[in-house]
């Protein structure tokens, strides 16, 4: 049995069918990038598997368990954990705070303004912190932190709630290129070090085709495409979809710098 199954999941809006009958598994261990043009679908499906948007059909189970229908707050605590293309982090809040915080919501412990997080969950937070390499920045607020180094601090807290499974909006909207592969990379590395899985969208096919296990494809709401790297570069219906977008699909040599 998969970690998780999506089957013939849909989605409707009035007259528009944002995900049509879409089917995939993804496995524990497995880094999986969901990709295709503006408006394929990724979104809505992340948003159904997330529950936050009802699906019109189909079925999500995560090692055999229904998420459909299931309140968000719910699936989090199923071992699925979210990041979401705008950093969630609180900016006048230390990096380690941060990361303390996210293990308070973890553990259903309630924040409060008067009585600090200070203390609570701190050698947890710290060693979360080492593993996306930010131990060193624990005490600075998240204010001053480069774009590249909220994102590693987000990543931190959404790996506070132990996923099995870390759904990826994503993640590296807005980074130069080098800080994206330093990212995925370290993504990659977490996969394989903790046993999770992670689904991600991503827009810079350099860092799909450096780093996913397996791609799926989407266009206009239906799965056109899904397998390796290499199958989905060659594959006649993926080169007409992305045909004319400005995308390429050329292999980086080893420690080349993306364009
Ligand atoms: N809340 C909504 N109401 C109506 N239509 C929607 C809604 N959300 C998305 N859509 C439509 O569903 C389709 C899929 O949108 P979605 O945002 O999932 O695509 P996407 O692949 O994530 O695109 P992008 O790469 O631009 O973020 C689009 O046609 C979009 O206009």
């Amino acid at each position: 049995m998969s970690l998780l199954a999506v089957r013939n999941l849909t989605k409707r809006f009035g007259g528009n069918t944002a995900v049509d009958d879409i089917s995939f598994d993804l496995e524990a261990g497995e880094l999986l990038a969901l990709i295709g043009p503006n408006g394929a679908g990724k979104s809505t499906t992340f948003n159904m598997m997330g529950g936050q948007l009802p699906a019109s059909s189909g079925s999500v189970r995560f090692d055999g368990r229904e998420l459909l229908g299931m309140p968000s707050r719910r699936i989090a605590h199923q071992g699925i954990g979210r990041t979401f293309q705008i950093a969630a982090t609180f900016a006048s809040f230390t990096v380690l705070e941060n990361v303390q915080m996210a293990l308070l919501s973890h553990h259903r412990q309630v924040y409060s303004f008067w009585r600090p997080a200070i203390g609570r969950h701190r050698d947890e937070a710290l060693r979360l912190l080492e593993q996306v390499g930010m131990g060193s920045q624990a005490g600075r607020p998240c204010s001053e932190l480069a774009y590249g180094d909220v994102k590693r601090v987000e990543l931190a807290m959404s790996l506070a709630g132990k996923p099995r499974l870390l759904l990826m909006d994503e993640p590296t909207a807005g980074m130069a290129p080098a800080e994206r592969n330093a990212l995925v990379a370290l993504v990659k590395s977490l996969v394989l070090q903790n046993d999770m899985a992670v689904l991600f969208t991503e827009h810079s096919m350099d860092v799909v085709f450096a780093y996913a296990d397996r791609i799926i494809v989407l266009a206009r709401g239906q799965l056109i495409a899904q397998g390796s790297a290499q199958q989905i570069r060659a594959h006649p219906k993926v080169q007409e979809v992305y045909f004319g977008t400005g995308k390429t699909f050329e292999t980086l040599a080893p420690g080349a710098t993306p364009p």
